[in-house]
């Protein structure tokens, strides 16, 4: 099923079996029904009402292909010769039919990645396409990936992950949202104005990764590499690797947390214990971890290392104003997401937790015992693994000295025989956007368009690293605009993108291109 009300999109109209203009009289009934809750876009007229009854007439190839997409099982994650076969060949297939359509497009060798072993594999090569090169419009850059996280039908998965399975309108599959679809929405758009024979209204080029579930370890490099190359012409980048803050309401984002992420080592010796034979008369490295692991936020969510709030942007009235605005149920939010209770009771407090204020979290322990039954060992040496989201106006070195600092502090009051180490082994750095560029006033146009209805603005509590590294080497504006629902389940069992989302989607590429067209 779409999210609720699909009957305002033409797609779902469709299935009425009227014409788009008999389905506007229709749409109308259902608002006065509605209340009036979403305000009525003004019918698409001429180009655009062609490029969206094209993209409805064609919504099945559009699934299709995105159900070959899905059937790759390319997955970044798990170091695998397999795997990084299947990643490949993803690869290949996304620069094949960017070829199809015309694009220039060039697979750019991005070298190896050494595993902790000593072996290395491939890192599947960065695709850069370009179609257009008109001087007189706008030149307007996508960034997606094609990697996905792992995925086994036995996690839990209702259907084969890697077999796009339609159920009421939700195409479920790994990948159907992060990142697959949403490239695809974008391919989807710039095919309609080929098949139309229409000229396309902006330049478009392309960023196809295929290790963002990996780190991307090869694009920072790449980017700059190619500052004064591929991303010179570059006027806009748009990204569409994160979900809408509802189910209905579409959304534009402005902000991401960055990420700084910890490993902290405790060991005894290489090897684990009996703990009849040797517990009691020593130091457990898994007992110092998990008091170090304890020390570092409280049962409200408060981070205890001392000074991590001292360069925390404050808070300001206008800031508080846009949480807001933003149309979100709580009491939807919390169930759907399945949680009995959140840290906190209002909209606005629950939204500057997620966007704006940093938080820790505690991923897991390398080394502990963790398969079923009762195994009586003591780990001789345990990793824990947390990290801290990010934000403005934070300093990551500081960041990195304060943890340190902090757990330094905790060890040594517990006098223990065993060796802590602490490292931070990856800091990523908070995006923000300007909303009041040009490429933002567009989407907006689109949204209104497409859906009806003006964009929730957002921010997102998670970290997409390459909007900063654009923003910071190519210097150019970086929008992120979403396609998915908020219950979409990115990384998550049954992951799923509504048929609805991906097709009104693509018609939103489409909408966003002729308005950028327009402003340039
Ligand atoms: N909704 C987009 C999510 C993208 C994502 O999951 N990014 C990772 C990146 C990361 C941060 N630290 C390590 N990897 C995330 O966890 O935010
Ligand atoms: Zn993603
Ligand atoms: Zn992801």
């Amino acid at each position: 099923m779409p999210p609720e009300r699909p009957e305002f999109t033409s797609c779902a109209l469709r299935s009425f079996g009227h014409s788009y203009r008999h389905h506007l009289s229709f749409l109308a009934f259902l608002l006065l029904l509605d209340g009036g809750m979403f305000s009525p876009s003004s019918p698409p007229t001429g180009l655009l009402e062609k490029v969206f009854q094209y993209i409805d007439l064609h919504q099945d190839e559009f699934v299709q292909t995105l159900k070959e997409w899905v059937a790759v099982e390319s997955d970044s994650v798990q170091p695998v010769l397999r795997l990084r076969r299947e990643l490949l060949r993803m690869m290949g297939l996304a620069a094949e039919r960017l070829r199809l359509l015309g694009a220039r497009v060039d697979s750019v060798d991005a070298g190896l990645q050494q595993l902790p072993d000593g072996q290395s594999l491939p890192i599947p090569p960065i695709i850069l396409a370009e179609l257009g090169d008109d001087p007189k419009k706008p030149t307007v850059c996508f960034y997606g990936h094609l990697d996905v996280q792992p995925a086994r039908q036995e996690d839990g998965w209702v259907t084969d992950p890697h077999t796009l399975t339609e159920v009421d309108g939700k195409l479920y599959g790994r990948g159907t949202t992060d990142n697959k679809g949403p490239v695809l929405a974008w391919i989807n758009a710039v095919s309609t104005f080929r098949a139309l024979d229409e000229d396309l209204p902006v330049n478009v080029k392309f960023v196809i990764e295929g290790m963002e579930e990996a780190g991307s370890p090869a694009l920072e490099e790449l980017v700059q590499k190619e500052k004064a190359g591929f991303f010179s012409s570059v006027d806009y980048i748009v990204i569409s690797d994160n979900l809408w803050i509802s189910r209905r309401t579409p959304a534009l984002t402005y902000g991401t947390r960055g990420n700084s992420y910890f490993m902290v080592e405790v060991k005894c010796r290489d090897q684990d214990f009996h703990s009849g034979t040797f517990g009691g008369i020593l130091n457990e490295p898994m007992a110092d971890l998990v008091a170090l692991l304890g020390s570092l936020v409280d049962s409200s969510g408060r981070i205890l290392i001392p000074g991590i709030y001292d360069h925390v942007a404050p808070v300001t009235e206008e800031e508080k104003r846009t949480y807001e605005a933003i149309n979100l149920d709580l009491e939807e939010y919390r169930k759907s997401s399945q949680v009995k209770k959140f840290l906190f009771d209002t909209k606005e407090e629950l939204l500057m937790h997620l966007w704006r204020y940093p938080s820790l979290s505690i991923h897991g322990i390398e080394g502990a015992f963790h398969e079923p039954g009762a195994k009586t060992v003591i780990p001789g040496r345990v990793i824990g693994k947390f990290s801290i989201r990010l934000v403005p106006h934070m300093n990551m070195s500081v960041v990195e000295k304060q943890v340190k600092q902090h757990l330094d502090y905790i060890f040594s009051k517990r006098n223990s025989s065993n060796q802590m180490t602490v490292s931070m082994t990856l800091g990523l750095h908070p995006w923000t956007a300007n909303t009041r560029d040009n490429q933002y006033l567009a989407a907006k146009r689109a949204i209104k368009t497409v859906f009806g209805t003006e964009p929730d603005m957002i921010r997102d509590g998670s970290t997409i690293p390459i909007a900063k590294i654009f923003q910071d080497t190519i210097q150019k504006s970086v929008m992120m605009l979403p396609l998915g629902a908020v219950d979409d389940g990115e990384h998550s069992q049954n992951e799923k993108m509504n048929r609805w989302n991906y097709i009104e989607g693509s018609k939103l590429f489409a909408a966003f291109f002729l308005e950028m067209a327009k402003l340039h």
